[in-house]
């Protein structure tokens, strides 16, 4: 990483030198703007600072010169400079300067540096694969390297076909494609692809379209593109784009996790992950009305543990909590996915049977009944008792009654001996 300061201050010169010497950078230092094109016509340097004046230019005039130099047109030139007259400070930008560092603010310049900077300190952080559909394996070849240097290791294909099997068995950071390819396909047939499909509906693509194709970069975008670049590929913009396209996916991964984390943490039970009574309350609302609306049963089974405090007493909490879990379980696995289950508090679970009559219900709880009698979690023999309840059709109820019927049931089946199923109409 080569750096080229052009500074007549030596004390200016020392300082750039001590803030940058971190980093790692081979820095020249001349004190003229000939001393500078001479050095730029020996070697490529990753940025350039320059002073306002200089002995024989003005920064403003190094600028405007360096720009009409193929080399230098992209290249990073910063003015270093005392100055705050904001017409000079707008010359300069209009004749060139990539940004303006007043010498009060010598950070900025390090802030700069990052944006601008792919390589060496200032490297991106981003790691991966990248797929590229292109059919030439030049370009192919040229684009690989250049995805190294940004941590991205980059699997070819020359047709949507091989690209296709390749997304089945790999997973990308981000998907580049050509917009012209052979056999008449195009790369906007591929994007349209990917976003027909779920799983790709978040990946980035990033469309790669000659230089006057307005059109077709247009339509990749509406296609679904997340970005185009255009070729020639300029390696700075391509790392920029790469980048941006990259940091903000995985910011909206991370967003998703995180609120996936808080739904999790306001549905569901912590101990056995049912859901907990708050959501239950908020499905049965739901339930309940689609139920009443379109005269489809409903049911409701309470179930609690019988003599569960002898388990906590005899054989700990720790191992209470397991059995817990494992009962849980066997609910999760006895009822079907529409079937909304909850723990409710303690060792009582709810169990809301979608489009069930009380026939159907009292079914399952005799099977569960008879199943979580032969469980015998952590070796414990255990039982439960059972209330079961539909919503009546003859009248508008809501859950709280329905739910109060339910628990009455189980009162009686706990009263009339436990380890039993009681039905209430
Ligand atoms: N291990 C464990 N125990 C819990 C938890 N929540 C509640 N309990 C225990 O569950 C037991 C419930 O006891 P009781 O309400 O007396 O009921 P029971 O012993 O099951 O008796 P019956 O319901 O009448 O058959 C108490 O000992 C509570 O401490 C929990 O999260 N983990």
């Amino acid at each position: 990483m080569r750096a080229l300061i052009i500074e007549p201050s030596p004390t200016y010169q020392r300082i750039l030198s001590r803030m940058l010497e971190s980093y790692d950078f081979d820095i020249t230092f001349v004190d003229t703007a000939t001393a500078g094109f001479r050095a730029m016509t020996a070697h490529h340097f990753q940025f350039v600072c320059v002073a306002m004046y200089l002995a024989d230019l003005t920064g403003i005039e190094f600028c405007q010169q360096a720009r009409t130099d193929e080399q230098a047109k992209h290249l990073p030139i910063f003015i270093v400079t005392s100055e705050s007259n904001p017409e000079l400070l707008s010359s300069a930008l209009a004749a060139g300067a990539t940004d303006i560092i007043r010498k009060d603010d010598l950070p900025r310049l390090e802030e700069a540096l990052h944006s601008l900077i792919p390589l060496g300190p200032f490297r991106y952080n981003i790691s991966g694969k990248a797929l590229y559909l292109e059919d030439s394996l030049t370009v192919a070849k040229a684009t690989d390297a250049k995805l190294k240097r940004l941590g991205l290791s980059m699997d070819h294909a020359f047709s949507i076909a091989q690209a296709l099997e390749l997304l089945q068995h790999n997973k990308y950071e981000l998907i580049m494609t050509d917009i012209v390819l052979q056999d008449n396909e195009t790369g906007i047939d591929f994007i349209r692809q990917l976003r027909s499909e779920s799983r790709f509906q978040q990946t980035p693509i990033l469309a790669v379209t000659s230089l006057e194709s307005v059109n077709r970069r247009i339509l990749a975008l509406q296609s679904g593109a997340n970005d185009y670049i255009s070729k020639p590929v300029l390696d700075e913009e391509l790392f920029a784009r790469i980048n941006n396209l990259v940091s903000a996916n995985r910011l909206v991964d991370q967003l998703t996790r995180e609120r996936q984390r808080l739904l999790e943490l306001a549905t569901k039970d912590h101990l056995t992950g049912l859901y907990n009574r708050h959501f239950m309350g908020e499905v049965a609302k739901r339930r309940f009305a689609e139920a009443r609306k379109h005269q489809l049963p409903l049911s409701l089974l309470v179930i609690d543990i019988d003599h569960f405090k002898q388990v906590n007493d005899q054989h700990g909490h720790h191992i209470g909590d397991k059995v817990l879990k494992r009962i849980a379980e066997a609910l999760r696995q006895q009822f079907a996915e529409h079937d909304c289950i909850a723990r409710f508090g303690g060792e009582e679970f709810v169990v809301l049977l979608h489009q069930q009559d009380l026939t159907m219900a009292t079914d399952k709880a005799h099977q569960l009944c008879q199943l979580l009698e032969q469980l015998q979690p952590e070796g414990i023999a255990t039982s439960v008792s059972i209330g079961v309840t539909s919503l009546s059709s003859a009248r508008e109820e809501f859950f709280d009654e329905v739910f109060a019927r339910a628990d009455k049931a189980l009162y009686q089946a706990k009263q009339s001996g436990r380890n039993q199923v009681v039905t209430a109409s």
